[in-house]
């Protein structure tokens, strides 16, 4: 019998991974050994991902060959885009779109007949969910706006390419590069709970596609991807608000709401993503509106400082400065969460082929608590 119980699993191991590794007192996050800061600076998103998947960096041939097989995927059935557009049209939400969307995608997989152990044909089927991920959220957005779907660019990178998608422009090189940095940042994160989830639904041998829809499931809520949403409507909150935004965190705090975009289950000191993505909010401040990047260091200073979250071990998050630069990139605030799993994708498949390597079911227990020996009472007795 087992006697301990952990609470949402707290600090609990269940697998053995190479993937990714955060050092929650120190801020320090790493894929396969390099520190996030350098992959961010100097690694395109496309090179993290091959990072995740083979375990090296790749070399400029085999990026090439990389990318060349994602940009071969990149186009969406007929079939899915008809659905898509009918969710737009019935005003879906984005995140909901690409949880149908995905599931659907594994309609027109060809390789469907793979068996449950050949990990080559997972990862070749996980490769076409990545690469067509964005452009199934891109066309949801043009959809709804009642246009067409433009077509990938296959000259462009993963970042460029969905911003370009997304609005039938291509992005200037601050705005790519941001992106493409944003997208790094996502893409893995340990066992954060929708790559668990994803693991759990691998480790029953069940087919990628079941694991991508069930990882977007997870993501999706306000505990967890959904905080990036909430951080920008709360923003927005302050910016129509009558009172000055510093009155208006000291006005929430009193009314005891959560800030989102604040504490993690890891981390006890700032999150090293958000202070990546607060630099690059401050640039793209510099050169538009200051506003929204005002109103973020604001919040933190009261909260961090002012009213000793920082002292509690409470700090911003990587959604806290995520959706001040994705506003400022433009991008449309119910896109942030499925962005998220655009780039999170990546290290949902490198963990369910990590650990299905090596498989064991995941099933763990419940401690009952509810009544013995009830005596049944027959409906008509009842
Ligand atoms: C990509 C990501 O998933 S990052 C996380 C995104 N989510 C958010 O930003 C939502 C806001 N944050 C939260 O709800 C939580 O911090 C979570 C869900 C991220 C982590 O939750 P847990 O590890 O279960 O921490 P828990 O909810 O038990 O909180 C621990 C303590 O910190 C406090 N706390 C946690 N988050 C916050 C917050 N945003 N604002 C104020 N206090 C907070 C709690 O009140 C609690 O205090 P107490 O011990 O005095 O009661
Ligand atoms: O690790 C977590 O629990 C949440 C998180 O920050 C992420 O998934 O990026």
């Amino acid at each position: 019998m087992v006697d301990d119980l952990e609470k949402g699993l707290e600090g609990v191991l269940v697998a053995e991974s190479e993937l990714s590794s955060i050092d929650g007192d120190a801020g320090r996050l790493i894929y396969r050994g390099y520190p996030i800061e350098d992959l961010a600076r100097g690694a395109s998103y496309e090179e993290v991902v091959y990072l995740l998947w083979h375990g090296e960096l790749p070399t400029a041939d085999e990026l090439a060959e990389f990318t060349a097989s994602l940009n071969e995927e990149r186009t969406v059935d007929d079939g899915v885009l008809e659905t898509v557009e009918r969710l737009a049209d019935a005003g879906e939400r984005p995140m909901a779109a690409l949880r149908t969307a995905v599931s659907m995608l594994s309609a027109y997989e060809p390789e469907d007949d793979a068996e449950p152990e050949d990990l080559e044909a997972t990862l070749r089927q996980g490769r076409r969910i990545a690469a067509k991920l964005p452009t199934v959220l891109a066309a949801f957005e043009r959809y709804r706006l009642g246009e067409e779907p433009v077509d990938p660019d296959p000259d462009l990178g993963l970042a460029a390419n969905f911003l370009y998608m997304l609005t039938g422009e291509e992005p200037d090189e601050l705005a790519a590069e941001t992106f493409d940095q944003a997208l790094t940042l996502h893409a893995d994160h340990g066992l954060n709970a929708s790559t668990f989830t994803a693991m759990v639904i691998g480790s029953t041998m069940a087919d990628i596609y079941s694991a991508v829809t069930g990882g977007i499931s997870a993501l999706s809520g306000p505990l967890h991807g959904g905080a990036n949403q909430d951080v920008m409507e709360v923003l927005m909150e302050i910016d129509e608000s009558d009172l000055d935004h510093r009155e208006w965190v000291e006005q929430a705090n009193e009314e005891g709401r959560r800030i989102p975009g604040f504490g993690h289950r890891v981390y006890n000191v700032k999150d090293p993503r958000a202070k990546i993505l607060e630099e690059r909010s401050k640039e793209l401040a510099e050169e538009g509106e200051d506003k929204w990047y005002n109103y973020t260091t604001t919040i933190e200073q009261y909260l961090s400082e002012e009213q000793g979250l920082a002292e509690k071990g409470i700090a911003p998050n990587v959604d806290f400065y995520s959706g001040s630069v994705y506003y400022q990139l433009g991008i449309p605030i119910d896109m942030y969460t499925p962005i998220f799993a655009m780039s999170r994708v990546g290290g949902w498949i490198a963990h369910v082929l990590e650990y299905q390597q090596d498989n064991r079911l995941i099933r763990p227990r419940a401690r009952y608590t509810g009544p013995e020996d009830r005596e049944f009472v027959p409906l008509e007795e009842r």
